[in-house]
Formats: C-alpha cells, sequence, structure tokens
C-alpha cells in the first residue's frame, strides 16, 4: 500500500509490503516523486489519480510500477481519497491472479452458502417427518426409514432398528443401500442403479417390493416387503420413506403349505386313480367269481396259474380278444402275494403316443406343455402290486426300451425329474397279436418280448373248448338274472346246442352279451336266444388238437420246449427250488424227482437263474 500525494507528485509512505513489493527502502521511497515509480505512464497516472479524486474510488490495471531490478509490475491498482487534510490518496497495489481466485472463492462461498441452506431445508423436512410422526414411527411394527436423495439415511425407526440389528446412530448419515440392501439373495452384488428405493427419487413412483432381502448388521439376512414412497418439496423429489416387514415367517408358512399341499394332491390323484381301479376290480368281481370251465385247456391254465401266481415271474397271456386274459391276469393278482393291493391295468392300446411315458412314469409339474402338476404313474401306482399291461403289443418302438429298462432295473424317472424312483411291480402282460411274428417283422423289440415271455400262459378260444360253453353260460346267465334282478331264466338242452353249435369269434365277451341280450329279452322264465344270423358252423373241434400257437397252428417243437422249460422254472421258483418230496416242483409238475432232474439239466436251468429269484 503506498500513499500519494497526487498535487505533488510525491510519494508520501509506504507499507513493509510495498517496500518488499517495489524493492526500495521505506526512506528512499518516502518522498520520492511518484512519476519516477511509474516511468513513461504519466498520462495514465494522471488519468487514474483524477478518476479517484472524481468517482471517490477507482481501479486500473493499466499501471505497471517499476521495482528496484528495473522490472515493470504487474499488478491491479486501487485507490480512494483519503478523509481531511491536504488530497492524499490510498493506492492499494494487488497481484492480480490473487485478485481474480478471491473473486472465484467468493462466488463459490456465496454459492455454497445458498446450497447449505438448501440442505438445511431438506434436513427440516425428514426433521419435521420424524418429530410430526414419532408416536406412528416409535409404535410401528413395521421397520420405516428415510433417505434423501443422495440415498443417505436421515432417521430409522426402532422397529427397523430391531430388524435390522443395527442402531439409528450407525444408519443416519451413511449410505442405506451399502449398509442393508448391498447383495441379492443369491449372494450377487445389488449395484444402486438397479434399486427400485433410488429409482423413486428418480421418476417419483412408489414402489412396492416382496421379493428381495436385507442384510442385518451380523451379516444374516432375511426376506422383506416394502413399499418405498418418494418425499416431494414444491415438486422436487428430496429423497423416499422407506416402510418394511420381515416376513420369514409367512415365506416359511407358505413353503410348507405349498409341499403339504402337494402331498395332498398327490395321495388325492393316487386314491382317485386307485379307487377308479378298485371299482374296476369290484365290477370284475361282480362279472365273474373265478374262471369257469371243465375243458382240459382250462384245466391246463388253472395249473399254470397256480404254478405262476406264487412266483413274481413277468407272465405273458396270449389269445384272441374276450378270450379271458384279464381274468387269467386278475386270477393270478388274487392268488399272489401281492393281492392285498391292487392290479393297476394299462390298456396299452388307448394311451395317445405322446403320453405314453408320462402313462407309466408320470411327470413332474411344468415338465411340458399342460403338465399342471405333478403326476402319479402307473408303475408307482402299483407298487407291491401287480401291473397288468394289456394290449401290450402296442407299446411304440421307442417306449419299449424305456420298458424294458424298467423290468430289469425296477427303477424308473418321472418324465422331467431326474429323481430315479424304485418300485416292487409284479408284471402280467396281454395281448392277442403274434408277438413273435412283431418281433420278426422288427415292430417289437426281441429283448422286450423275451423278458415278458418268461412264463406264457395261452387263452384258448372258446370254439377249441366248447363243452366250456354251457357252464359259462350258465354261470353268465345267473349272474345276469341276479344283475337284472329278475327271476332266473331256465336254459333248456336246446339253448345249449344251439349255443355249442356258433363258433364265437368274440370268445366269452360275445356269449356274455348273448346271454344278457337273452336275459333282458326272456319272458315267462324262457330264455330268448338272438344269435348272430346263420348261425356259423363250428370250426373242427381243435380241442384235440395238440397244444397250438396262438395262431391257431400246431406249436413247434421249440415253442414246446420253451413252454416246457418255462413251467419248470415257475415250479421251482415256488418251491423255491425244492424238487423232490411233497410240495416239491416234481409232485407240482406231476413227475417223477428223475425225470425232473433230467430235464433241469437238458434246458440248462441253474440254481441262479434269474427266473428262479423271487424279485
Ligand atoms: N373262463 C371264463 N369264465 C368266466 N368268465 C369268463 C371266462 N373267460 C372270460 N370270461 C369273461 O369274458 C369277458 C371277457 O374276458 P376278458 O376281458 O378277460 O378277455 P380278454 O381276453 O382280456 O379280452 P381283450 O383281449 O378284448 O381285452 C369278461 O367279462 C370275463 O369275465
Amino acid at each position: 500500500m503506498l500513499v500519494l500525494a497526487p498535487e505533488e507528485d510525491r510519494i508520501a509512505d509506504a507499507n513493509p509490503a510495498a517496500v518488499r513489493l517495489l524493492g526500495h527502502p521505506r526512506q528512499t521511497l518516502r518522498g520520492a516523486r511518484a512519476s519516477a515509480l511509474y516511468p513513461g505512464q504519466l498520462a495514465a497516472l494522471t488519468v487514474f489519480t483524477q478518476a479517484v479524486l472524481a468517482k471517490g474510488h477507482w481501479w486500473t490495471r493499466a499501471l505497471a510500477p517499476r521495482d528496484a531490478a528495473g522490472r515493470d509490475l504487474r499488478v491491479e491498482t486501487a485507490a480512494f481519497p483519503l478523509p481531511g487534510g491536504p488530497t492524499l490518496l490510498l493506492v492499494t497495489l494487488a497481484d492480480p491472479d490473487t485478485v481474480h481466485r478471491r473473486q472465484v472463492d467468493g462466488e463459490a462461498e456465496a454459492y455454497m452458502r445458498a446450497g447449505l441452506s438448501e440442505w438445511q431445508r431438506m434436513e427440516r423436512i425428514f426433521r419435521d417427518i420424524e418429530h410430526g410422526n414419532q408416536l406412528i414411527l416409535r409404535a410401528a411394527g413395521e421397520g420405516i426409514y428415510g433417505v434423501n436423495a443422495e440415498g443417505v439415511t436421515t432417521f430409522v425407526n426402532p422397529a427397523a432398528e430391531r430388524m435390522l440389528g443395527w442402531a439409528a446412530a450407525d444408519l443416519v448419515g451413511k449410505d442405506m443401500h451399502a449398509a442393508v440392501h448391498h447383495t441379492h439373495p443369491d449372494g450377487s452384488t445389488y449395484p444402486h442403479r438397479d434399486c427400485p428405493i433410488y429409482a423413486a427419487f428418480r421418476d417419483g413412483a412408489v414402489r412396492q417390493v416382496d421379493h428381495e432381502v436385507f442384510w442385518r448388521a451380523d451379516g444374516t439376512s432375511f426376506p422383506v416387503e416394502y413399499t418405498s414412497t418418494p418425499i416431494r418439496d414444491r415438486g422436487r423429489l428430496l429423497g423416499a420413506v422407506i416402510v418394511f416387514r420381515d416376513v420369514s415367517q409367512r415365506r416359511e408358512d407358505e413353503r410348507r403349505l405349498k409341499s403339504a399341499l402337494a402331498e395332498v394332491d398327490t395321495l388325492r390323484q393316487r386314491l382317485e386313480l386307485e379307487n377308479a381301479y378298485l371299482k374296476e376290480e369290484i365290477r370284475a368281481e361282480r362279472h365273474h367269481q373265478g374262471i369257469i370251465g371243465r375243458s382240459p385247456a382250462i384245466a391246463a391254465t388253472l395249473r399254470q396259474i397256480e404254478l405262476v401266481a406264487g412266483t413274481d415271474a413277468t407272465v405273458l397271456i396270449t389269445g384272441e380278444s374276450g378270450t379271458g386274459k384279464e381274468l387269467i391276469a386278475r386270477a393270478i393278482h388274487e392268488a399272489s402275494r401281492r393281492s392285498a393291493r391292487p392290479m393297476i391295468r394299462v390298456n396299452c392300446a388307448a394311451i395317445p403316443r405322446d403320453l405314453f411315458e408320462s402313462e407309466f412314469f408320470g411327470h413332474a409339474k411344468g415338465s411340458f406343455t399342460g403338465a399342471l402338476r405333478d403326476r402319479v404313474g402307473r408303475f408307482e401306482l402299483a407298487d407291491g402290486g401287480t401291473l397288468f399291461l394289456d394290449e401290450v403289443g402296442e407299446i411304440p418302438l421307442d417306449l419299449q426300451g424305456k420298458l424294458l429298462r424298467v423290468l430289469q432295473e425296477r427303477s424308473f424317472e418321472r418324465v422331467g425329474e431326474a429323481r430315479t424312483r424304485a418300485v416292487d411291480v409284479r408284471v402280467v402282460a396281454a395281448t392277442n397279436r403274434d408277438l413273435r411274428a412283431e418281433v420278426a417283422s422288427g415292430r417289437f423289440r426281441d429283448d422286450l418280448y423275451f423278458r415278458l415271455n418268461v412264463f406264457p400262459i395261452q387263452a384258448r378260444p372258446l370254439r377249441e373248448r366248447p363243452e366250456d360253453i354251457p357252464p359259462i353260460a350258465q354261470h353268465l346267465l345267473t349272474a345276469a338274472a341276479r344283475r337284472l334282478n329278475i327271476p332266473e331264466p331256465r336254459l333248456s338242452e336246446g339253448d345249449v346246442r344251439r349255443l355249442c353249435r356258433y363258433a364265437w369269434p368274440g370268445n366269452v365277451r360275445e356269449l356274455e352279451n348273448v346271454i344278457e341280450r337273452a336275459a333282458i329279452l326272456s319272458a315267462r322264465g324262457r330264455l330268448r336266444l338272438d344269435l348272430p344270423d346263420g348261425e356259423p358252423a363250428r370250426t373242427p373241434d381243435p380241442v384235440r388238437l395238440p397244444v397250438a400257437a396262438p395262431d391257431g397252428r400246431p406249436a413247434t417243437e421249440a415253442e414246446r420246449r420253451a413252454r416246457d422249460r418255462a413251467e419248470i422254472v415257475a415250479a421251482l421258483a415256488l418251491t423255491g427250488g425244492r424238487i423232490s418230496g411233497p410240495g416239491g416242483a416234481a409232485a407240482l409238475l406231476g413227475l417223477r424227482p428223475t425225470t425232473l432232474a433230467s430235464r433241469i439239466k437238458a434246458h440248462g436251468i441253474s440254481r441262479d437263474d434269474g427266473d428262479l429269484r423271487r424279485s
């Protein structure tokens, strides 16, 4: 700073800063000519001093004082006249950069001051929310906290403190997302930008979320349901209030309920299906009390049933439609150790191709379109009982392999499920097709055929055993009269003769229908048999033919040997491998023990033969 006397062109005084800046001692400066300090700038100096005197205060960057080293200094010169006495000017010399910086700082300060007041206003609003609702916040069972537009916590209620395990003091002023909402339930990082609470500040929308977790101070998490409501002040978004509740208990209840419902559903389904089968069984029971017949063919069948029922051997029943294949299967089941559990029948001809797998093995919910819930398959339903595969020849080739696997391994998987389930099922299959011909033509897998054909039983057509017609007809008539609640009509000798003359292409089922119809049409105890026109002549009595193949032709040597072998295997399985003595396999088969022993040898049957083992 300098004091100038402009009228005398003299420097009146200089302060230490001016002495330092100009490099002259104070004594030199005092009394020196002012214009000497500004060589060649007299005009500018005169304009400046006059402006100061005229305006009362002036500044310029046009004056550059020369220092002791001879340098012209770049300064900002400002001055005002000192009050009283002769004319003296107080002149300040300042570095223009410093002046500029001060100016910027000044502006920033003013800005900050303004910002601070905004900030304080916002804090006031949150404080008002907190104070105004203190009672509610304290009493609320829900966790409640406020965050400002930067995501910084402004208040936390006691319930939130309890649930989160943090003291309010630890959270207020901190980034709330980073403290309690940083990670997804699966452990992956939850970035701020994805957080719905923060999104509420951006778009002002209320968010309700129920599939996320909050993290406690101890590092554990709990499922939450929360609502984030934005706070506005004069149209501006200031932050949000978040109300949340711990839904662990509700989730657990939901999970338990869901699994209980699924179990109930599976049981209900199983019961429904079992019920349907049981009804079917009862109906079947009503229709026939057993296998009726006095022909050698029926006697042989009964003997075979008796032989195989006690084992778990797979049985293949062949024969024309209506010959009693299902009746034989049911008789095997009834006489087996499995009779307390149901026999489940699957009509393989009636299942749509793409539903085979699900029908046999069941499916998991959602495994294909339309799989709306878990479904129990027939194998599972038959667990502990018998699975009767009717029309087995109709199973599509690609599924035959899967069926073979279950027969071999006694385990399967439901469609759309990885879990392997074990089953204890005895399989009885039936077909009216010639399965060997199907194998030869490539429509049936030979390995599955051999697996099923462990113990073959052939149901003879009625025309091959006419001596069975009278007793079966009588049995069916009694049953029909009972069912129709009418006095039982008499079956005359003439009726029997007519019945025996007919060829019965539809076998016993056809006979059943004819008898039922005759019973309905009967009048005054007389049966009115309505046999198809022409009453086709019966084919020569094939009962006297040697054992025939399913298609009616005589059995080949290989077939006879296979049957012989199968019967021996079944007899041995039934007697636990015992050949001789009462109840031994030889006695069962009506053979001498030595004869049976040599046949066992000839057929190559060994003790560990798979067929002998009861599964
Ligand atoms: N020997 C028999 N004694 C009494 N009833 C019989 C006899 N054989 C068959 N039936 C009766 O005849 C009807 C047809 O029998 P079943 O359904 O067992 O024949 P199936 O060979 O299985 O026929 P499909 O091949 O058409 O399924 C049934 O009502 C059954 O009770």
